[in-house]
């Protein structure tokens, strides 16, 4: 059994409590035990699972977050730089499976966040257990 620390990016609410719904699912169905900590947007994500880590007490790490396009390049600065941190932190060797929606409006989200549909919060969970048990087999 490992224990995964969930970081959400709380930017709206009840998107976020879908997705996490779907990663404390499959966190649980895989066995795993499962903490939860809220940063203010997706930027601070990678950042938080940075600092997680150093603290060594977690195996995995699920990114959880929504970003809806607004009127402004913003959009593509919050979901390309908060993808690229994780995937930097994925390439130095830590377990993480990204669950940030990046849609074009929250209809797109809202299929995405629920469990009974695309269910983007337990897949980001089963990449991040797919990945721990990467480690294993070659760590
Ligand atoms: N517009 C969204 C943001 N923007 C906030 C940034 O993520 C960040 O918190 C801020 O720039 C301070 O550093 N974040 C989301 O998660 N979703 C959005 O739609
Ligand atoms: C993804 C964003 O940063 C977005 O929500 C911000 O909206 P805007 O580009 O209209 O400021």
């Amino acid at each position: 059994m490992a224990n995964f620390l969930i970081v959400e990016a709380r930017f709206y609410d009840h998107l976020n409590d879908l997705l996490l719904d779907g990663a404390r699912s499959a966190i649980e169905a895989a066995g795993h035990t499962h903490e939860t900590i809220t940063v203010p947007g997706a930027l601070e994500v990678p950042g938080a699972i940075a600092l997680a880590a150093d603290s060594g007490q977690y195996s995995a790490f699920v990114a959880l977050g929504v970003v809806i396009r607004g009127e402004t390049y913003h959009f593509e600065i919050v979901a390309g730089e908060s993808a690229r941190g994780l995937m930097a932190l994925s390439m130095d060797g830590l377990a993480i499976g990204n669950g940030i929606l990046t849609t074009e409006d929250e209809a797109q989200a809202l299929t995405r966040a629920r469990k009974t549909e695309k269910d983007k919060g337990g897949e980001a969970a089963k990449a991040a257990i797919a990945m721990l048990e990467l480690k294993g087999r070659f760590g």
